[in-house]
């Protein structure tokens, strides 16, 4: 499978539409010229996962204006679409940072609600709902496990995505260059301890005052990073993933047997 990464500049300057708009084309456009078979985007690109005030004003329905654009952009470019997350207004009004993925017909395949909201007391923890439910989806060649940034530091809810047959994590995220070291370090851990290929794919850019860490990266189940953004720009990564790895990790070092205590 060749997955392309799309670390996003997200800067106040631009507006939601706007970005809307050149992501789409972006998403297009990169299929076409890498001829991927995956497209991931990252964490609340439309508004920014730190810009806390406009959550409310940007919040779409499920089906709201970021997936029509996806959902066409995944089926004009015929490929399958992790379009991060959106701020999403539920029917009862509450907020949710919900992830999207779609079929390369444009059908959503699966969606997921971040289940660890950041920010402690304030921020997107106090603004946003928690999802309840673990999420994996099947596409033709991988079982991808969905988490959102903040999940990473939990391991136990990647251990979850195990059970479900996750083969490839999907982690979109905002993550800010000030703990860029352990983004690096949880994407590593979690590939290594599940035996699993981890896309992490963050924002470029500042927005809401907060520089983002950039560095994208791709990890394979032995923990060897395959690709890695230079920096903290608006970058592509375009990586082929040789599925048979985790398996064949799993039967040389089989540790996931070794579980005790699930
Ligand atoms: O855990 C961190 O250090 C960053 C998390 C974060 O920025 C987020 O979940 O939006």
């Amino acid at each position: 499978m060749r997955a392309s990464l799309l670390q996003i500049a997200v800067d106040d300057d631009e507006s939601v539409n706007s970005r809307r708009q050149r992501v789409s084309s972006l998403v297009r456009e990169v299929a076409e010229r890498e001829r991927s078979g995956l497209v991931v985007l990252p964490e609340l690109w439309t508004t920014g996962a730190f810009a806390y005030e406009s959550f409310g004003a940007e919040a779409e329905p499920l089906q709201g204006a970021t997936y029509e654009v996806m959902a066409k952009a995944a089926r004009e470019a015929g490929v399958w679409l992790h379009a991060g997350s959106i701020p999403e207004r539920a029917a009862d009004g509450a907020l949710y940072n919900t992830s999207l993925v779609f079929s390369p017909e444009g059908e959503l395949a699966a969606s997921y609600r971040k289940i660890h909201r950041f920010g402690f007391d304030k921020g997107e923890a106090v603004l946003m709902g928690a999802g309840t439910e673990l999420v994996a989806t099947r596409t033709p060649e991988a079982v991808l496990g969905l988490a959102t940034c903040y999940d990473l530091r939990f391991p136990e809810l990647f251990r979850g995505l195990v059970d479900l047959g996750a083969e490839v994590f999907v982690v979109p995220a905002g993550w800010p260059a000030r703990r860029r070291a352990h983004w690096s370090l949880f994407a590593r851990a979690r590939a290594v301890e599940d035996q699993v290929f981890v896309l992490a794919c963050g924002t470029a850019g500042t927005h809401a005052g907060v520089p983002q860490a950039g560095a994208s990266v791709v990890v394979d189940p032995w923990g060897e990073v395959l690709a890695e953004a230079a920096g903290a720009e608006e970058e592509v990564l375009t990586v082929d993933l040789d599925l048979a790895k985790v398996a064949e990790t799993r039967e040389q070092f089989p540790a996931l047997k070794d579980r005790r205590l699930s």
